[in-house]
């Protein structure tokens, strides 16, 4: 039917009726404008930062005329959505990003020179927004992405920090030192500020029924403020948003206390209220446990509902269809308060019924669990929870009621399963179990690798899953090839399109098949050699300059780059290192001449309050130092602790890799997702079978990759046997280090006591003692493997061509399919409302 078009619109129509221009010309003109009346500076004075942030936002322009476009076609369409709830997004840097997904880097390029600028240092401009710890943050980010690329209709939610991820230093003795992260300085031009999206969020107060429903009353309320980011696709129109909450206090000025001349109070709940977004705790795979903690994610989870419940009702319908325009997923049980919040709107604020009400929010919410680690599950106090979110308490009890109810009926007499299937975990003090909270009130529930998918069946949910098998799902996880392979490895990027004759595998990886016909081919060995050697080359120069040492990159680039964390064993590591170092103080010259020459990088930040992992820290930054120094040793072992690693210096480092390490403690990596990315820059791995290390394996082949240790079910037993003598390593190499080490060669006492305890057969709880020998041997392995370079490349080869499997597109897409129920959405420009390219 013909479009009714109102004379308003025909006007609109005929303004700024084209995307705006592509060509060098243009864009050099936008950044230059940007330059004279965004940062209000002149045209013949402006600096490589001032030139970042004006090609930044002619950048942004782009994104907002798709995005406006992209936002209005979902509306007409009236699409279903998916909102991807998350504490974190560790989003990296936007400029490259956005460049190569909009497909006009080139241009920029063109343009900055003109301006005497190069586009890779004004690109160095920008701050990496650390709004995350690790894995989990940056898989929403892969996720971001991939949603926009696949064109699915897709908000992301979350927290504008002010304080991201903490800056790590190391002190010249050696030990991480934590720096406030004020990303803001500069501003951030990816953002726009919507001061006319804000809601109100209480905490505290009471609860009164006014003989219709519950009323939520008194307390403390703050506003939520709505900063928006345009994500954009690769190779589509598709621009999505990204909604990050900032809070500010309810009223600008406590005026009464003001008045009353209690100056400080008046001020001081405005800065309560602002702190509840300013910092992000900085603890991965462990929980806060803290009041502010619990606040924060209330307060953002609350402006969302509030958010998107507006935007549902913007059509009239009923709520208790909700669920067939809204997907919510709950990124880790962080979000879970959201399920008693939804129940909360829907009762109190739409007066919709009990059974109404939990039908919906059932059929809206599903649960992603990222770890398994008990230390990690989220538990808050009853009495926190009745203190700050009173209504939300009362709600859960009666979800819980209402759930044991059913438990009974089946299990009538069966204590212990409504022990165990209880959201109230009886006794002092009384706990809500999120995790459990956040089963009962999802549809779906997945792991993000498939052992990790089995425990969470087997090990934390098993009466659950008995009940209701299909609920829970595996969706492993996956990385975005456009940032980590396209924009942070150019060059090889560049030899598989032309080896492939398309850059299609950057949205479309199971492309990369094609390249394994090639892998005899003596020229694609050369040049796949050749672009690892010129990503080994940037490293050792960033090396140099930041460590002063040269190092050669015929030596093999060995990485371990993650969080600080005993279950993930960089001790085990470091350790080997030592040994490494002791066998070559103890080779003839000859043996010298077969030994082949390594640089280990060690790289990752410990929680603030985490000891030992401080600890390893420090014991990794003593062996450098000895090793490093050691003239004996040369340039066949080099051992450096890269400072402060994020997405950016990840994006620097992993395309060097020759092997890589993702040893945990079988079990206890849910999944990782760098050796995803490790893989895909042409590294192997060395490895335990854990996590998604074991579906890389079945994927590329057993003989690409080198994996030892014990298996997720050998954990308990070997743990058995430390603990009560069955077993003593006998490994000398290791009782060699261990002896350095007490005798304070590479570290003082307050970190050798600490660890060396902590390698006692009753104590070693991650089990390095029990897995050292044969991770010694998957060394000596790599090292024989290395020797012959053509193999070599042929197995990097052959491994990135077998990835497909680890795109994050490939997990969206799964996630759609079975939990979600999304429709790919392209925004095609047609009808009259929207520019014309
Ligand atoms: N929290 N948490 N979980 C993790 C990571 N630490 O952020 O989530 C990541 C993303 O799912 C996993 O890859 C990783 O194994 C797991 O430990």
């Amino acid at each position: 039917a013909a479009v009714e078009v109102s004379e308003k619109d025909k006007i609109i129509h005929n303004i700024m009726t084209q995307y705006l221009p592509r060509d060098v010309d243009s864009i050099l003109k936008q950044i230059v404008n940007h330059v004279e009346y965004t940062l209000a500076r002149t045209k013949y004075n402006f600096d490589e930062q001032h030139a970042y942030q004006a090609t930044a936002y002619s950048v942004r322009d782009r994104l907002i005329e798709s995005w406006n476009d992209t936002q209005q076609y979902f509306t007409e369409k009236d699409v279903k959505r998916v909102y991807y709830l998350s504490m974190e997004f560790l989003m990296g840097r936007y400029l490259n990003n956005a460049l190569l997904n909009l497909g006009i880097e080139s241009q920029y390029q063109g343009a900055l020179k003109k301006l005497g600028f190069d586009l890779d240092e004004v690109e160095h401009q920008e701050r990496d927004p650390g709004l995350g710890n690790g894995g989990l943050g940056r898989l929403a980010a892969c996720f971001m992405d991939s949603l926009a690329t696949i064109n699915y209709p897709a908000w992301g939610y979350g927290i504008r920090y002010k304080y991201g991820m903490f800056e790590q230093r190391i002190s010249k003795e050696g030990y991480q030192i934590e720096i406030p992260d004020y990303w803001l300085t500069a501003g951030n031009p990816w953002e726009i500020e919507r001061l006319d999206v804000k809601y109100p969020v209480r905490f505290y107060g009471e609860i009164k029924h006014n003989g219709k429903h519950y009323e939520w009353q008194g307390g403390e309320v703050v506003t939520a403020i709505a900063y928006d980011s345009p994500i954009p696709g690769y190779d589509t129109y598709n621009t999505l948003n990204l909604r990050l909450w900032s809070a500010t206090p309810a009223s600008e000025f406590d005026l009464d206390s003001f008045s009353r001349g209690d100056y400080y109070s008046a001020v001081a709940s405005k800065e309560a209220a602002e702190k509840i977004s300013s910092v992000l705790y900085p603890n991965d795979a462990t929980e806060a446990g803290k009041e502010l903690r619990l606040k924060q994610q209330h307060f953002f989870v609350s402006a969302t509902l509030q958010d998107v419940v507006r935007r549902f009702k913007k059509k009239d319908r009923p709520l208790t269809e909700l669920h067939t325009k809204v997907a919510i997923q709950l990124n880790d049980t962080h979000p879970t308060i959201g399920i008693a919040e939804l129940m909360r709107i829907f009762m109190d604020h739409e007066s919709m019924g009990w059974s109404a009400a939990w039908a919906t929010t059932t059929k809206v919410f599903s649960y992603t669990n990222h770890t398994v680690l008990p230390e990690a599950l989220e538990r808050w106090s009853v009495d926190l929870v009745e203190k700050l979110l009173p209504r939300h308490m009362q709600i859960i009890y009666e979800i819980n009621r209402r759930h044991l109810e059913e438990v009974v009926k089946k299990y009538p007499g069966d204590g212990d399963k409504l022990m165990r299937m209880s959201i109230i975990e009886e006794g002092f003090p009384k706990m809500v179990r999120m995790a459990v909270l956040a089963v009962v009130g999802s549809h779906h529930v997945n792991g993000v690798a498939a052992i990790h998918s089995g425990l969470v069946k087997s090990r934390l949910f098993p009466d659950f899953y008995k009940e209701q098998p299909d609920k829970f799902l595996n969706m492993t996880n996956g990385v975005t090839p456009r940032r980590w392979m396209q924009s942070a490895n150019p060059a090889l990027s560049e030899v598989i399109s032309r080896w492939l004759e398309t850059d299609e595998w950057v949205s479309n990886y199971e492309l990369c098949r094609g390249l394994e016909q090639f892998v005899d081919s003596a020229d694609m060995q050369r040049e796949f050699r050749e672009a690892k050697r010129t990503n080994k080359k940037r490293v050792a120069e960033r090396i140099k300059k930041e460590f002063g040492v040269e190092v050669s990159t015929d030596a093999m680039f060995d990485i371990q780059v993650k969080r600080i964390h005993e279950y993930k064993r960089q001790l085990m590591n470091v350790l080997s290192i030592i040994c490494r170092y002791n066998a070559i103080k103890r080779m003839t010259p000859a043996e010298k001449e077969e030994c082949v020459p390594r640089v280990c990088i060690i790289g990752g930040k410990a929680a603030a309050g985490y000891v030992i992992a401080k600890h390893i820290i420090r014991l990794i930054n003593g062996v450098s130092k000895v090793v490093n120094n050691d003239k004996d040793v040369g340039d066949l072992l080099k051992v450096f602790f890269m400072t402060n690693y994020n997405v950016t210096l990840a994006e620097d480092i992993i395309p060097a890799n020759d092997i890589s390490q993702h040893i945990s403690t079988a079990g206890m990596e849910a999944s990782g997702t760098s050796n995803m990315k490790f893989v895909m820059n042409g590294g192997l791995i060395i490895g335990t079978m854990d996590g998604a290390n074991i579906e890389i394996r079945e994927e590329i082949g057993n003989d690409n990759m080198f994996i030892f240790g014990l298996l997720e079910e050998e954990i308990d037993r070997a743990r058995n046997e430390l603990k009560y003598g069955g077993y003593q390593h006998t490994d000398s190499r290791l009782q060699e280090a261990m002896k350095q080490i007490e005798a304070n060669k590479y570290c003082g006492k307050d970190v050798s006591e600490p660890l060396l305890k902590n390698l006692q057969p009753y104590n070693d709880y991650y089990l390095v003692t029990r897995d050292f020998s044969s991770y010694m041997d998957a060394q000596a392995r790599v090292d024989e493997e290395y020797k012959n370079q053509t193999s070599w490349v042929k197995k990097t080869i052959t491994s990135v061509a077998r990835m497909g499997k680890f795109s994050s597109d490939r997990t969206i897409r799964e996630y759609g399919e079975q939990i979600w129920n999304l429709e790919a959405t392209p925004f095609v420009p047609s009808s009259v409302a929207y520019k014309t390219v």
